[in-house]
């Protein structure tokens, strides 16, 4: 099967940043083939040997899909649930005792429904953690979505398997249910130093390891984290798990606000890679990640929304907007983060943060066609002198006309194609009114 998707601006986001007018791209079985002029790719359709579908980007954008590094998928159900709190309260009085009525079948509704919202937001590749991870793999894999998947493992008894051994059982069946598959990757995921006992972390590091599995987990996050690691061990949350000898290259710090100038070293000697989350970092008031300084020490930085109660959208579009301005507010210069870079984090950085990036995160060719086109012909896309300026600051999740997921088109002009979104929205909709009857702290 062939797609050719043409008569577009193709940003490549890969080491040559280039950006064709007039461009197009041939794909060939799910892999990106040619890149090129769209006269000079007209004869790829020409081969009658196999069929060639044929998309008109119309003069759009076409562009890699869009990584979120950091989500908690199935938070759709908690949406406007319980905001304008600080992290610890927002989580311990609000969250847990809601999730604590959670079971697979709504985890997996809640999935659905933030599946439909990043397809239809232009995001192809999501790394998420929750409880009963196995319905969101089943959820992405269902309706086409590239993920990067981890139950999370905590002290206290979970919802779904109760004792942490039986999290460690749970992970492990999921690793060999999803092993060799095309879009689903099994992560290890502790979820925060302060929720969980050297031992565990320490455990589910080696596990990660066995498996040369991600191993994902929330850091730094707010001032009280820091103040109890810090009364609890003597040290930062990062030196913590420096010392546990949980720092390395395929470690995701989600957040990693409250970082010293010495936790920064231990990031750059680990490659420890970075998830920044600016929309849920300011919703909760948790702080502002020193992202530049990161990034100039070589850090590898991908974005992500977080979950959807604290963000309260999927959409990277706005997250890369968001991310761009407050850097440049808190620094007080306008350099800090560009257009450019803030594509990067949610694009190509994004898949090396997840140890994706020789199959999506660019449009290079040998890479699986994870594409989406952005529509240029609205009145706030007009008119362009520079795409990445439109991408960033000017185009929002709705103006994506398009999304192809390791080749197949998973939505065409704003139509779900691998899923009914009314049904999904629909079953949302009734969960909620369950777990609004059920809520334990109602405003
Ligand atoms: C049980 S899976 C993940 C766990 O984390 C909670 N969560 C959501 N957002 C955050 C955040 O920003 N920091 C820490 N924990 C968070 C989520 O509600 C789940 O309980
Ligand atoms: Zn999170």
């Amino acid at each position: 099967m062939k797609i050719l998707i043409t008569n577009g601006t193709v940003l490549t986001m890969d080491r040559a940043m280039r950006c064709i007018k007039d461009g197009a791209v041939a794909v060939e079985n799910g892999n990106i083939v040619k890149i090129d002029n769209k006269d000079r790719l007209a004869g790829f359709i020409e081969d009658e040997s196999a069929t060639c579908q044929i998309i008109d980007a119309k003069g759009g954008i076409i562009m890699p899909g869009l990584v979120n590094s950091h989500t908690h998928a199935s938070m759709t159900l908690f949406r406007g649930l319980a905001d304008d709190l600080p992290l610890m309260e927002w989580l311990t009085q609000h969250i847990f005792p809601a999730e604590a009525l959670l079971t697979g079948e709504l985890v997996h509704k809640g999935a659905m429904l933030a599946c439909a919202e990043m397809i239809m937001s232009g995001t192809t590749c999501f790394c998420d953690m929750y409880l009963f991870e196995n319905e969101v793999a089943k959820a992405a894999s269902n309706c086409g979505m590239r993920a990067v998947v981890g139950e999370v493992l905590y002290d206290f008894p979970s919802p779904n398997y109760g004792a942490l051994e039986n999290g460690f059982e749970y992970v492990n069946n999921m690793m060999a249910q999803w092993r060799d598959d095309p879009l689903i990757t099994v992560a290890v995921e502790p979820h925060a130093t302060y929720t969980c006992a050297p031992e565990l972390l320490q455990r589910a590091s080696i596990l990660a390891r066995e498996h040369n599995a991600p191993l994902i987990i929330h850091v730094a996050e707010t001032l009280s984290e820091s103040e109890q690691i810090n009364e609890k061990y003597g040290k930062s949350p990062a030196a913590f798990l420096a010392d546990l000898g949980i720092l390395s290259s395929n470690l995701i710090a989600c957040h990693s606000i409250h970082l010293s100038k010495e936790d920064m070293e231990l990031y750059k000697k680990y490659d420890v890679k970075v998830a920044h989350c600016p929309e849920s970092n300011m919703k909760l008031a948790s702080g502002v990640a020193k992202i530049p300084e990161m990034i100039d020490n070589g850090i590898c930085v991908g974005l992500g929304t977080d979950g959807c109660a604290s963000n309260n959208d999927l959409d990277m579009f706005l997250e890369m907007d968001t991310a761009a301005k407050l850097h440049k507010v808190f620094t007080m210069n306008p350099e800090a983060i560009s257009a450019e870079t803030a594509l990067k984090m949610a694009t190509i950085n994004g898949a090396k943060a997840l140890g994706l990036d020789t199959i999506t995160g660019s449009i290079e060719v040998g890479k699986r066609a994870d594409i989406i086109i952005v529509d240029s012909d609205r009145p706030h896309m007009i008119p362009l002198y520079n795409p990445y300026s439109h991408i960033v600051y000017s185009a929002t999740g709705s103006d994506v006309s398009t999304t192809i997921i390791d080749g197949r088109v998973v939505m065409k002009n704003r139509k779900l194609i691998s899923m009914n979104a009314e049904a999904v929205m629909d079953d949302v909709i009734q969960a909620a009114i369950k777990i609004s009857q059920n809520d334990v702290k109602k405003p």
